[in-house]
């Protein structure tokens, strides 16, 4: 998979991509983050990449002309069709379940705005999605950029080793992780729950699955509502639930 960053700041998208997991898929050829920096594109001598607001009002707007160009060179620079991702906080809300479709993409393209805006005109003829990362105002469409080439990179085939996979399971069942646990089992602050240190691998996912269901129900509802439970699950939630009561 290719993913083309549109940034002043390549810099730092760089380096985001080549940390961890995402930056082991990139040295394996799983994924390619290419950068691009409207600046190299901006025509003036000071590489105007801005410009007033029309209307009056404060801060600046990113202009179309360097995005246009910056744009045209990117789809240029490799033949696979881009699906291009606008991150700002008028976006949908990203979500699991997006990350894994973009993750199927050959190829998409993450347009990093700064200042008070991008020109609407550049967006509503360029932009195929709109993305937000969460209800908050951040100084640049960067931060969003990077979480959506973590959460996709990791999922490219090959990314993950086992360990990973498992962890990357247990969060997209669409419940909230299990807690964890490593040695030693007694410490000051208390001790390794008994049915972990059983062997009893069966018991064991149960506890797990019933601990995420439980952390589920108290702290995130809304994800349990969305969530249809077997009968395990159920059962097991009921289980947490009465212990819970007492
Ligand atoms: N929340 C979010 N989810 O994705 N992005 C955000 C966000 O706040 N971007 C700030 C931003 C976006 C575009 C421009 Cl031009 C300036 C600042």
């Amino acid at each position: 998979m290719r993913i083309d960053v549109v940034t002043l700041f390549p810099d730092f998208m760089r380096q985001c991509a080549a940390v961890g997991v995402v930056g082991r898929a990139q040295q394996r050829e799983l994924l390619q983050v290419q950068t691009w920096n409207p600046r190299d594109y901006a025509t003036d001598n000071y590489r105007t990449v801005d410009g007033r607001t029309c209307g009056g009002g404060p801060g600046m707007v990113m202009l179309i002309e360097p995005l246009r160009k910056t744009l045209e060179a990117m789809r240029e620079a490799a033949p696979k069709p881009v699906h291009l991702i606008y991150l700002s906080p008028q976006g949908a809300r990203l979500t699991q379940g997006r990350v894994e479709a973009l993750a199927e993409m050959p190829r998409i393209a993450l347009l990093c705005g700064r200042y008070e805006g991008v020109d609407e005109r550049l967006l509503a003829h360029e932009v195929d999605e709109e993305l937000s990362i969460g209800d908050y105002v951040l100084s640049g469409g960067e931060l969003g950029a990077a979480v959506i080439i973590d959460a996709v990179g990791r999922l490219q085939e090959g990314a993950l080793n086992d360990a990973q996979s498992a962890e990357q399971d247990s969060f997209s069942n669409g419940l909230l992780d299990c807690p964890h646990y490593a040695k030693p089992v007694h410490d000051a602050l208390g001790d390794v729950p008994e049915v972990l240190l059983s062997g009893d691998h069966a018991a064991i996912r149960r506890w797990r699955l019933k601990q995420s269901l439980g952390r589920t129900w108290l702290r995130r509802p809304d994800l349990l509502a969305q969530r249809a439970l077997d009968k395990e699950s159920r059962a097991l939630l009921d289980e947490f639930r009465r212990e819970h009561a007492q």
